[in-house]
């Protein structure tokens, strides 16, 4: 079994006095700028331009500065834009202005295992990986838990840059769940591949199929939308606090039996021949090439998808329940 690091495992020392620059104010920069500062650390927050994010981190108490003048002094430099930005930000704004030696931090591999970003030789260059969404980061934090992570060393000059891999992992409330050593390449391809699978495009497509399903069959959006998308939360929760046989426990015999016999035949060999195939995707690199290719363009298919979402039936039905159950009483 992996080694699982705890708090009592980390020394958050080996960060202690160090400044460290955080690039970018949206969903995980603006959770890793308060965690890192709750938990005593020295955090400067670097922007390009003055405009959402640099008010939103003034409304949290920060100074932004512009990011050559934030990584001017920065010991860590922490890349916290989206992926396909990173690279440009990286050569024009923090190679030319960085201190030498400054370790480089990221919160996935995308570009260091793709090999956008080549990374000085003189360079800590390291990675602590939620394994969460940006806002649920900071409100696990904020509650007394974390959410789990996974740290990878891709260079190690100083010869301790997975000691302060583990540190930040600590400071983030990352080690109050638990923390996984992994590599650049495993993080990178298990990352992309659970994103696409099933967190964000496997589970959109089952509740997007089974609702139109029901819908085409004569049923009540409503009744769709309560048993297909709102109730999965509910079933999701089980299995996140218990596992698959507690969830099982909680459900009916007929729902068991239904669910075991029937689930096998929604996800066959055909949906599993197909995850083998995204997953070759990721790993051979022309996942990696389309979307470089789609984010250059101006990423056409992303908005055209979203404006389809955006005006589905799903959508419209679920805005109106969620403004009726999630008012207060
Ligand atoms: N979103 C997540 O929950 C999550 C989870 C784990 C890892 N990650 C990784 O964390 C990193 C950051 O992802 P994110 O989703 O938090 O990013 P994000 O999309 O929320 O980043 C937004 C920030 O980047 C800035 N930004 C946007 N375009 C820019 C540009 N062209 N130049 C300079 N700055 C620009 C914005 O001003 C804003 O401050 C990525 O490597 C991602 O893979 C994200
Ligand atoms: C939150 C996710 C999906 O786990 C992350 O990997 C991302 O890229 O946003
Ligand atoms: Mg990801
Ligand atoms: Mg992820």
């Amino acid at each position: 079994m992996a080694k699982i690091y705890r708090d009592e495992d980390i020394n958050i020392d080996y960060v202690k006095n160090k400044k460290i620059a955080i690039l970018g104010y949206g969903s995980q920069g603006r959770a890793w700028a308060l965690n890192l500062r709750d938990s005593g650390l020295n955090v400067v927050v670097g922007l390009e331009r003055k405009g959402e994010s640099w008010k939103k981190a003034e409304e949290d108490g920060f100074k932004p500065l512009f990011t050559k003048d934030a990584v001017r002094d920065a010991d860590i430099i922490v890349f916290l834009v989206p992926d396909m930005v990173q690279k440009n930000l990286w050569i024009n704004s923090v190679k030319p202005y960085m201190k030498r030696g400054a370790d480089m931090v990221f919160a996935h591999g995308f570009n260091i295992h793709y090999k956008l970003i080549d990374p000085p030789h003189d360079s800590d260059v390291y990675m602590i990986a939620p394994k969460a969404p940006g806002p649920i980061v900071r409100r696990m934090f904020e509650s007394g838990y974390g959410v789990p992570a996974l740290v990878a060393v891709y260079q190690n000059v100083s010869g301790s840059a997975f000691e302060k891999a583990l540190a930040i992992a600590k400071a983030l409330g990352c080690a109050r769940a638990g923390v996984i050593e992994t590599t650049f390449k495993e993080e990178t391809e298990t990352d992309l591949f659970g994103e696409q699978v099933i967190l964000v495009g496997g589970v959109m497509e089952l509740i997007k199929a089974s609702f139109e399903t029901l819908v085409k069959n004569g049923y009540q959006p409503e009744v769709a939308y309560f048993e297909v998308l709102n109730e999965l939360k509910l079933i999701v929760d089980l299995i996140y606090e218990g596992g698959l046989v507690h969830m099982l426990k909680a459900v009916s015999d007929t729902a068991k039996y239904g669910g075991i016999t029937v689930g096998k035949t929604i996800i066959d060999d055909h949906v599993k021949m197909n995850m083998v195939k995204a997953l070759e995707r990721i790993r051979n690199g022309e996942f990696a090439r389309e979307w470089l290719k789609e984010y250059e363009n101006g990423m056409p298919t992303v908005h055209k998808e979203l404006e389809e979402l955006r005006n589905s039936l799903i959508e419209k039905v679920g805005n109106e329940i969620r403004k009726m159950i999630f008012k207060k009483a």
